[in-house]
Parts: C-alpha cells; sequence; structure tokens
C-alpha cells in the first residue's frame, strides 16, 4: 500500500476514535488531544475531519438520509459523515478515496454492514442534497436559525455560513514579554501561513495548522490562545497601574492574563472562580505565562463575594457565563447542545452577578461587563435591567476605548456589539459602565 494511503488511514481511524469519544461526552479538544502521538500533517487531517463532521452534521445526516434504511449503528453513521464530509467538504481527497476509506473502516469494525456502506456512498456520490431548510443547508438547530431570521432579515445566511467557516487560531502576543514581528518570524521559520490582525496590536491569525505544545514561543508562555474580540475585553476595562481589579468570573484566564500584560503586572488582581477545575487551569496559565505572583486566586461564587467585598475594587470584569451562541464557529459541537429556554437562566444568572460587581465596586470605578453572545436576553436587557435598579450606576460609551476606528461601526447605544463573523472575529458584546455611588446601600 502506498504509505500516503495508510498514513490517511491512520488520521480517519483516529478522527473514529475521537468522534466515539464526543459520543461519550468528552469535549471535543480533549477528544482530538489524546491522538497527540500521530505526525503532524496526520494530527491536521484528524482535526479537520472531527470539526468538519461535526460542523456540518445535519447537513451531512440530511445528504445522506434518502439512501439509509433503518437505524444505523452509530459507529457506521459516523464512518458515513466522514465520508460524506470528505465528498462534499475536502476538494483535496478524491471521492474514491473517501469511498474505500469508509468501506474498509466498516471492514474493520462492522462488517454486515460493508455492502450497505458502499451503496449509501456511491449513490449519495452523485446525488447532492437539494431543497434543504435553511438550517439543514448550514446545519444549525431550527430555532437558532428562525431567532436569528427575526433578528438579523437580509443578514442571516453570512452568519450562518460565518459559524461554519473554519475560524482562524487566533494568538495574544504579551507585548510585554516580546514583539508580534517575532513571534510572526518564529511562525514564518516553521513554514505557517499567519498573519498580523489589522485591529488589534498584539493578536497574529493563524491560518496554517499550528500544534501549540510543540510552538516554542508557546511554551515560553509569550502567546495565548484568544479570539479578537475577547482581547477587546482588557481594553475597554483599560486599567490603570496600581488599579485594584477583580476579574469575577476568570475561568482559565483569558481576559484575566491580557489586564496584567497591558499593564506589565502592575495592576492588582484578584481571579475568582466557582469552578476548581478551571481554577487550576488559570493557575497553570498564569504559571506558563510566568505570572503566577501577579494575582490571588479565590474560588468563590461572584455574588457572595461581591457582597462581602462592597466597594472594594477600582476595576470590575465580569465575563458572564452565557449561551456562547456568539462562538459557535469555534464550539462546533455547541449548538446542539443549546436550546432556546436555557437563556432566561442564563438572564437570571448574568443580572444577578451584575449586581453583585455594582457592590464589589468603588464610587468612580468602572465594570466592564462581557458575554460571548449577543442574544438581546443576554446583553442590553441584563445592563438595562441593572441600570434600572441601580441610579448611581451608569452606561459609557466603549468607543474611545476600542484599538481601531473601524469598531466604532459596531458599538450600538455605548456598547460594542460584534455578530459572528463581524471584521473575522467571534460574536462578542462589551458594555462599560461607571459607578457614580456615593455609599454602598
Ligand atoms: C465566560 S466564562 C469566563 C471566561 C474567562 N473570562 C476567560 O477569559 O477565560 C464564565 C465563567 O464563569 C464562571 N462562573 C459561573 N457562575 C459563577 C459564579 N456564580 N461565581 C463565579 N464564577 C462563576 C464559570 O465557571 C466560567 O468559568
Amino acid at each position: 500500500m502506498d504509505a500516503s494511503v495508510s498514513r490517511a488511514g491512520l488520521a480517519r481511524d483516529e478522527a473514529l476514535k475521537a468522534l466515539a469519544r464526543i459520543r461519550q461526552g468528552y469535549p471535543v479538544s480533549d477528544a482530538i488531544q489524546q491522538a497527540k502521538g500521530l505526525p503532524a500533517r496526520d494530527r491536521a487531517l484528524m482535526a479537520t475531519l472531527v470539526y468538519g463532521v461535526l460542523r456540518h452534521l445535519r447537513y451531512l445526516d440530511a445528504w445522506m438520509k434518502p439512501f439509509v434504511r433503518g437505524d444505523l449503528e452509530p459507529e457506521v453513521q459516523d464512518i458515513l459523515r466522514m465520508a460524506f464530509y470528505q465528498m462534499g467538504f475536502l476538494d483535496r481527497v478524491p471521492d474514491y478515496a473517501a469511498v474505500n476509506a469508509a468501506v474498509e473502516q466498516t471492514r474493520a469494525r462492522a462488517p454486515r454492514a460493508v455492502g450497505m456502506v458502499n451503496a449509501i456512498l456511491r449513490r449519495g456520490q452523485s446525488k447532492k442534497p437539494e431543497q434543504l431548510s435553511l438550517g439543514e443547508r448550514y446545519s444549525h438547530p431550527d430555532w437558532i436559525v428562525e431567532r436569528w431570521q427575526a433578528r438579523y432579515g437580509p443578514r442571516l445566511e453570512s452568519i450562518l455560513e460565518a459559524n461554519n467557516a473554519v475560524p482562524p487560531l487566533t494568538l495574544r502576543v504579551d507585548l510585554d514579554r516580546t514583539s508580534r514581528a517575532e513571534v510572526l518570524e518564529e511562525l514564518g521559520n516553521l513554514g505557517i501561513d499567519a498573519e498580523p490582525s489589522p485591529y488589534l496590536p498584539e493578536a497574529i491569525r493563524v491560518r496554517g495548522s499550528l500544534w501549540l505544545e510543540d510552538f516554542e514561543p508557546f511554551r515560553r508562555g509569550w502567546v495565548t490562545v484568544q479570539d479578537e474580540s475577547g482581547m477587546l475585553v482588557a481594553w475597554v476595562l483599560d486599567a490603570q497601574p496600581g488599579d485594584e481589579v477583580l476579574d469575577m468570573a476568570a475561568g482559565l484566564g483569558g481576559k484575566a492574563l491580557h489586564v496584567l500584560e497591558r499593564s506589565g503586572g502592575a495592576v492588582r488582581l484578584t481571579c475568582l472562580d466557582i469552578s476548581r477545575p478551571r481554577l487550576r487551569r488559570l493557575e497553570e496559565n498564569l504559571s506558563r505565562t510566568g505570572r503566577g505572583d501577579q494575582a490571588a486566586i479565590k474560588e468563590a461564587n461572584a455574588v457572595q463575594f461581591g457582597n462581602s467585598h462592597q466597594g472594594s475594587f477600582e476595576r470590575i470584569i465580569l465575563d458572564a457565563p452565557c449561551s456562547g451562541l456568539g462562538v459557535l464557529r469555534r464550539r462546533v459541537d455547541a449548538r446542539w447542545k443549546k436550546q432556546a429556554n436555557d437563556l432566561p437562566a442564563f438572564h437570571e444568572t448574568q443580572v444577578e452577578l451584575l449586581d453583585a460587581a455594582w457592590r464589589a465596586c468603588r464610587a468612580g470605578g468602572v465594570i466592564v461587563y462581557s458575554t460571548c453572545s449577543t442574544e438581546p436576553e443576554e446583553t442590553e436587557a441584563v445592563v438595562d435591567e441593572v441600570l434600572a435598579r441601580r441610579p448611581d450606576l451608569r452606561r459609557e460609551d466603549v468607543t474611545p476605548y476600542l484599538p481601531h476606528p473601524d469598531l466604532a461601526s459596531f458599538v450600538k447605544n455605548g456598547a460594542l456589539s460584534l455578530t459572528p463573523g463581524d471584521l473575522g472575529m467571534d460574536g462578542f458584546y462589551i458594555a462599560r459602565l461607571r459607578v457614580k455611588k456615593e455609599a454602598v446601600q
């Protein structure tokens, strides 16, 4: 057998294993990481297959549906999805190679299904799906399509399409440690296609495949993965050296670390999160970047913490837990896990947390409220509700804090609201609020 064919076979087998792990509930990135023993090129193909299948799942199922009789075993269904994905989306793989690989995978795992798999693929190969609904064509659940149709009208299809595009891996360079040009040069030396972001001086968009653990600037802690829209939080916060800063829901520390980088570690930073595993990863991230001694980390419920630390902080980030509907292009399986009736619960939590931020904020201090969602219930409605409750809180325009003039056209009612794909970024919302209160009640 030709070596490149058997190597592609290895990548396809690993992709199949990863899809099985995801069916068992593994996070996608963890399921993919388990194949780290594969050579770099095969890992790239394996990841392309897994992400591609998950991204286009509903479309692939709609394509094969007319040719399938009865129920398919989950593994056989994954083999078929992978083959249809290659036939539909991977120009570099000839159809016959995708079909043969699927037949071989079936022979090894479910020999009785070989004839059926072969027949489904041969028929599907010559008949692309027709008359699909928008949800099927762009592989989104109908409730999201209907919700966005009402809100975005003629822009809907471009947003659905943006959610299916392969997003760049975006790196944030710690400009306190190195320069963007130096990191770009290291990427160039590895033959990796990358370009500087036109909007943020610290951001790099990587188009080629990069395995971070093998990348020296990442190991040295000079770069962190973050979408450009998420980087805007630290810009809008605009913390000054010496500020007492609180990150109320620090998670893995993407925004908190950026605040440290922008101030050269000169703010006094407290990071909270309710999740111990996330805080452990935050600690790892702080130590990887050599900033382990620059933040106090507390496992706490931010609502209770806000009550017990009234008026203590000058700058507060509340990057709230949310539906994540702005980042479907990155969390490829998330669209299938969300439901419309999740939104009221998120709204309630977000209002409670923003109210707690108000309590923890000092008179004259600033709260930056952000979500990786642009759903009204999680964005304007949250801010409006807390503003109505707290007369000493007011909205400030984020425009003066944005690093590029093009971003200003996405500011509505003082807040930045990027829908997925705007300026090539994730969907994101950022509001800046100033506390004018004399004393906390
Ligand atoms: C959007 S994520 C934050 C991401 C983070 N800012 C970053 O840049 O990596 C929201 C976080 O809120 C945390 N969370 C949810 N409810 C919380 C609460 N009541 N108090 C503190 N943290 C909470 C979740 O564990 C999660 O890590």
